[in-house]
């Protein structure tokens, strides 16, 4: 494997001027490089040497660059492709993303641009590839140890999981985003963190945000960071998901919820590459990759004029969908057995046996909820179980036939013994006979976890409904449960889960 120090590179442009530019800047790297005007010269030169790095320019006077990028793959050369475009061509972007470029650039080229981009293609070269579709990026080396394990935790042996998981590992080798599609509780975070792990930023960051949950107004500071003053409130200098993400993984959960006005700043940042924090004057380069996910219909939500046609389009080079749990039957006593071993390992308790009439129970409930209702009507299984084995009973099998599908109301954070029970809005700590608390910041969560609580509660756990209530949007409320720890019934420790709506 060549190390960045000295790899070999092809450069294909028809500009002479941009030819020498990046020749001189890669040989200032350190790298050898060979330069070619056009097609031919280019397939002179693959057809002499083996290179580690190919950059051509998408326009060429014999041709494509898309032809070669087709040609390297289709001659299973180990070449790792970087494609220039014209700015604002999404099309020839995703597409050279489709043929299995590593990456691409857009002209204007960004020298600093083009030199992370060879940097991240020569950490990211292995091995001769094996003979894969042309169509998709490929990998032959074995993913890194922590891919894995990450493949391991998507439970199944359905068809469906088996493809998804090879999905992954070819996919995860490219800088091509990622869309991942399927209902809610399907594992597509599950997925995502699949991708990175087994992608050679393993070791780099893994950034999750659910873009449903962000209220609007906080929503460019929380992705691109904000200065020092930038608005009220900013006391020091943060950083965004973006400068977090750099040189990992941007996991955009819940894309379909960004606003219209966000998907335009996103856009930008993808193309460009760049980020403005909030009151900053420069911007700065980051190197994230971007995996996304929804539960939504987002081409219907393109349609609908929700969601920009020309982001879905950058989001979407390849795409992955999880299977709903009713679709692989098969997998649901192996994942009831992988989720209640997790679920003991979690609480430190020995793993009780799943009884077939339990397990039948399991298998006779429709779980729309999929492998998240189904790990949480183990959980509650395993809260009130007594002994060595769960029972049916244990599920709050009744005996008649209704499923109970909604587990019972949990436990109050601020009343363990009581579920759900609201707290009159006396000050926690001022109860004490101190007529200030002692901390101002805990003080106000509690009072506004017991008011969201309370609307909930009225509102039988609908959020949509005690966001009304309080004069809040389903953003915001979504924000406020997840920020106070609320666990909202039928989605424990997913507050922001629409399951309860
Ligand atoms: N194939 C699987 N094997 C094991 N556990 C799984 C699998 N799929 C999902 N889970 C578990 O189910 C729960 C929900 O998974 P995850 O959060 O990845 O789903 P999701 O599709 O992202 O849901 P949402 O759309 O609601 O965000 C998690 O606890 C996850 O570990």
């Amino acid at each position: 494997m060549s190390t960045s120090a000295s790899a070999s590179i092809l450069v294909v442009d028809d500009e002479p001027d941009l030819r020498t530019l990046y020749e001189l800047t890669l040989l200032r790297e350190g790298h050898a490089v060979t330069t070619a005007a056009n097609l031919e010269q280019a397939r002179e030169g693959l057809a002499q040497q083996r290179f580690d790095v190919l950059i051509t320019d998408m326009q060429l006077p014999d041709g494509l660059g898309l032809t070669l990028l087709r040609e390297v793959a289709d001659g299973q050369r180990t070449e790792k492709c970087i494609v220039i475009t014209a700015f604002g061509s999404a099309e020839n972007a995703v597409e050279s993303l489709k043929a299995g470029a590593f990456d691409y650039l857009t002209k204007p080229v960004d020298l600093r641009q083009l030199r992370g981009a060879v940097t991240s293609a020569l950490r990211g070269q292995r091995a001769p590839l094996a003979a894969v579709p042309a169509n998709e990026p490929t990998r032959s080396a074995p993913p890194p140890p922590s891919g894995v394990r990450a493949l391991a935790r998507l439970v199944g042996q359905a068809p469906s999981i088996v493809q998804i998981k090879a999905r992954i590992e070819k996919v995860a080798t490219s800088m091509a985003p990622v869309l991942i599609l399927g209902e809610s509780g399907t594992g597509k975070e599950l997925v995502a963190r699949a991708v990175h792990e087994c992608s050679h930023r393993a070791s780099g960051p893994f950034i999750a945000v659910n873009c449903g949950a962000i209220p609007e107004n906080l929503i460019e500071a929380e992705f691109f960071g904000a200065r020092k003053g930038a608005y009220t409130g900013a006391s020091a200098d943060r950083e965004g998901y973006f400068q977090a993400a750099h040189g990992g993984t941007l996991f955009l959960d819940e894309i379909g919820d960004l606003p219209l006005a966000m998907q335009a700043k996103l856009l930008r940042v993808i193309q460009e590459r760049r980020v403005r924090s909030l009151g900053a004057v420069q911007e700065d380069a980051v190197d994230v990759r971007l995996v996304s996910a929804t539960h939504r219909d987002l081409p219907a939500l393109v349609q609908a004029g929700q969601f920009r046609q020309d982001l879905y389009y950058r989001l979407n080079v390849i795409g992955l969908r999880t299977p709903a749990l009713r679709d692989r039957p098969e997998d649901l006593p192996l994942l009831a057995q992988a989720l209640l071993e997790r679920l003991c390992a979690e609480a430190g308790q020995a793993v009780p046996e799943l009884s077939s009439a339990a397990l039948a129970w399991l298998q006779a409930r429709e779980l729309p909820g999929n492998v998240r209702e189904l790990e949480n009507l183990l959980q509650r299984a395993l809260a009130l179980a007594n002994g060595p084995v769960l029972h049916a009973a244990d599920f709050g099998e009744t005996g008649d036939t209704e499923p109970a599908t909604l587990p019972d109301p949990l436990p109050d954070p601020l009343a363990a013994s009581e579920p759900y029970r609201f707290v009159p809005l006396s000050p926690p700590e001022a109860d004490s006979g101190e007529s200030l608390p002692s901390d101002l910041q805990r003080y106000l969560d509690d009072q506004e976890r017991q008011v969201l609580l309370k609307a909930l509660q009225e509102c039988g756990f609908n959020r949509t409904a005690a966001a009304a209530r309080l004069g809040l949007n389903l953003r915001q409320i979504r924000y406020r449960i997840q920020r106070l720890g609320i666990v909202v019934p039928g989605a424990p420790g997913h507050g922001d889960s629409d399951a309860a709506d």
